[in-house]
């Protein structure tokens, strides 16, 4: 019996120490250290799986952590975090006070930079080879390693533009496996689909173009392949560009049959890849899904919506439009910042956009919501999925930001729903001739009502409601973390608290906040959202503005910090806004 080889590697130098032909016995080892436990631990699987020759023969040939290594997004380096000295911390992955899912500088020397949104990599790792030259170090090696999702990306290009017109010691690794989380889309992906068959492709060679030294595709899962040709580029100056194709799921084979599922599948039998049937699923639909059924429902009947997505039909749930009225539904692949001016650019010609984009991703696009929409004042109807913490991706990934970085800018409206019915109705509202911009902002995860295809109504815009009705404290809530003071609504004294839904952070509801400011001494705010700059600081400004002195104005709200990663309501608890945290701290008052 062969005697396990991963089992004494614990870092890129014990590695160095194996033979050629030991590594791809390693490779096995090392797919199934990762099958083992996102089984049971769960993250994200396929691009792990496709990138493990390529993780081994990267950390073989260049003298990491001195060579700097970067992975685009950084789902794919859990082959990279065991051989860097976490393989015994690995089964902590995403957990709570346990390791970070993506590359992270705190965590290793060897993340030489932090990732989880696309396309940063090529930038990064041209400022550290500029840096190495201005610092004197000639012999250093900067890599990143792209997707071909990613490399489509409108800030990849600018890296891959200004790197082709230096002489920096840079090698870019195109990882390409025709997928993104959905399949890969655009002119490039079709340009290098043309590349691997071996077409000749009409124009030069585009990387060539842009004066790098191109090699490839190889096959990325052949060791001895990607070795010779690493050990190559290693002993050449200046920008260089590495085409390497591999599968996503590669060695779990119902990973690879089914890889937009298994791109991060949830628990899942480590023998078969079967995923693990969910207990006490929730009933209510997630989000997303009231999203895209809502959508599709009203696009049937209004042939001026049109559904957008910046690369996550599955994840938005856009995949019901683009499956029944693919045009005029559009993936635009990793592009937020085209996504949102493509949709300001439809509405002037009278169609109806509804951009979803994770509310993190967004932040991509600031400047096309300012400049391009609400300058404007387009009708853009954005549907920002994932607001507030999203869990396990972590501080990347949460998307806690929105309210204070929309609320700043004139002309946009904001609307976060209380519910599920709530969502339909406001994309209901949006699509009867509304001449503003408009924000919806929902989280992650399942609602809270199983019976939610109700027909729908109009929204009042700017216009809060009371839910239920106390004489000493007022609660206003922001969106879907309102349902917790309802959840808790029994166990607080009678009579003493009011809760207000108050639904649009703007414009305020004004009115309603003048009987509130003149009834109540005491009123807190909740939002899933920044401490900072968001709802809490919009009921503050009301106030001050309207001289309310003798108020006391309480927050629940997103501190001022990086929340990691964890379970959401695991993250609650540490941030003190979890149902049993509110109740304590009503009953205090
Ligand atoms: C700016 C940004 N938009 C969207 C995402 C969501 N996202 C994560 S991975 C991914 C697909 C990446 O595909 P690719 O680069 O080809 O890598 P692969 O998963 O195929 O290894 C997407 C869209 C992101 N992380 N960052
Ligand atoms: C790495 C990445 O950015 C995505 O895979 C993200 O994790 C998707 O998040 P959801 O699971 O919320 O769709
Ligand atoms: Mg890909």
């Amino acid at each position: 019996m062969k005697t396990n080889l991963l089992q004494h590697i614990n870092s890129p130098k014990e590695l160095r120490k194996l033979y050629n032909n030991q590594l791809p016995q390693l490779a096995k080892e090392l797919r199934d250290f990762i099958i083992d436990i996102v089984a049971t631990k769960e993250g994200h699987l396929g691009a792990s799986l496709g990138v493990v020759e390529l993780t081994i023969a990267l950390h073989y040939v260049f003298d990491t952590p001195n060579d700097l290594l970067i992975w685009d997004v950084g789902h794919q380096a859990y082959g990279h975090k065991i051989l860097t000295e976490r393989k015994n911390i690995f089964h902590t992955n995403r957990q709570l006070d346990g390791i970070s899912g993506f590359p992270k500088r705190k965590e290793s020397v060897y993340d030489a930079f932090g990732t989880g949104h696309s396309s940063t990599s090529i930038s990064a790792a041209l400022g550290m080879a500029i840096a190495s030259k201005i610092n004197g170090d000639f012999e250093k090696h900067h890599i990143a390693v792209i997707g071909d999702a990613s490399i489509a990306s409108g800030m990849a290009f600018e890296g891959l533009n200004h790197a082709g017109a230096t002489d920096a010691n840079l090698l870019i690794i195109l990882n390409d496996n025709a997928m993104g989380i959905d399949p890969s889309v655009g002119a490039l992906k079709n340009y290098f689909t043309n590349v691997k068959a071996g077409k000749k492709v009409r124009k030069n060679n585009i990387i060539e173009a842009l004066n790098f030294s191109y090699s490839g595709p190889i096959d990325g899962h052949d060791l001895p392949a990607l070795i010779k040709e690493l050990e190559r580029l290693k002993s050449i100056k200046g920008p260089k560009f590495l085409h390497v194709i591999t599968t996503k799921g590669k060695g779990l084979k119902i990973a690879e049959q089914d890889q937009v599922k298994y791109h991060a599948p949830g628990k899942f039998n480590k023998k078969t890849g079967e995923l693990v049937p969910k207990i006490n699923e929730i009933q209510a639909p997630k989000y997303q899904d009231v999203f895209g059924k809502t959508l599709l429902e009203l696009a049937r009947k209004n042939s001026k919506i049109v559904g957008i997505t910046p690369a996550m039909p599955t994840g938005s749930s856009l995949k019901f439009m683009l499956d029944e009225i693919p045009e005029r539904a559009f993936d635009v692949g990793i592009a937020e910042q085209h996504a949102v001016t493509l949709a300001a650019g439809m509405a002037t010609q009278g169609l109806i956009p509804y951009c979803t984009i994770y509310s993190t991703f967004l932040q991509r696009a600031y400047d096309q919501i300012i400049h391009d929409v609400a300058l404007q004042n387009l009708p853009v109807i954005f549907c920002i999925d994932r607001s507030g913490l999203v869990g396990e991706d972590g501080a990347t990934h949460h998307g806690v930001f929105d309210i204070a970085y929309l609320r700043c800018i004139p002309n946009l409206v904001i609307f976060a729903p209380l519910n599920e019915l709530e969502l339909r109705n406001i994309m209901f509202t949006a699509q009867t001739g509304i001449n503003f911009p408009l924000a919806i902002r929902y989280p992650r995860g399942n609602a809270t009502l199983v019976n939610w295809k109700l027909p729908m109504h109009l929204i009042k815009i700017g216009k809060g409601e009371l839910v239920f009705k106390g004489n000493e404290i007022a609660i206003l809530s922001i969106g879907t973390i309102g349902n917790s003071i309802i959840e808790i609504e029994k166990d607080l004294p009678k009579n003493k608290f009011s809760l207000y839904n108050m639904r649009f952070v703007k414009p305020l509801d004004e009115d309603l906040l003048h009987d509130i400011f003149k009834k109540y001494k005491t009123i807190i705010t909740i939002e899933n959202g920044t401490i900072i700059g968001g709802f809490y600081s919009a009921i503050l400004e009301f106030a001050s503005k309207f001289e309310y002195k003798n108020s006391k104005v309480i927050p629940l709200a997103i501190p001022d910090s990086f929340i990691e990663h964890g379970k959401v309501y695991e993250l609650f608890n540490k941030i003190n806004l979890s149902n049993e945290n509110i109740l304590k701290m009503l009953l205090k008052l």
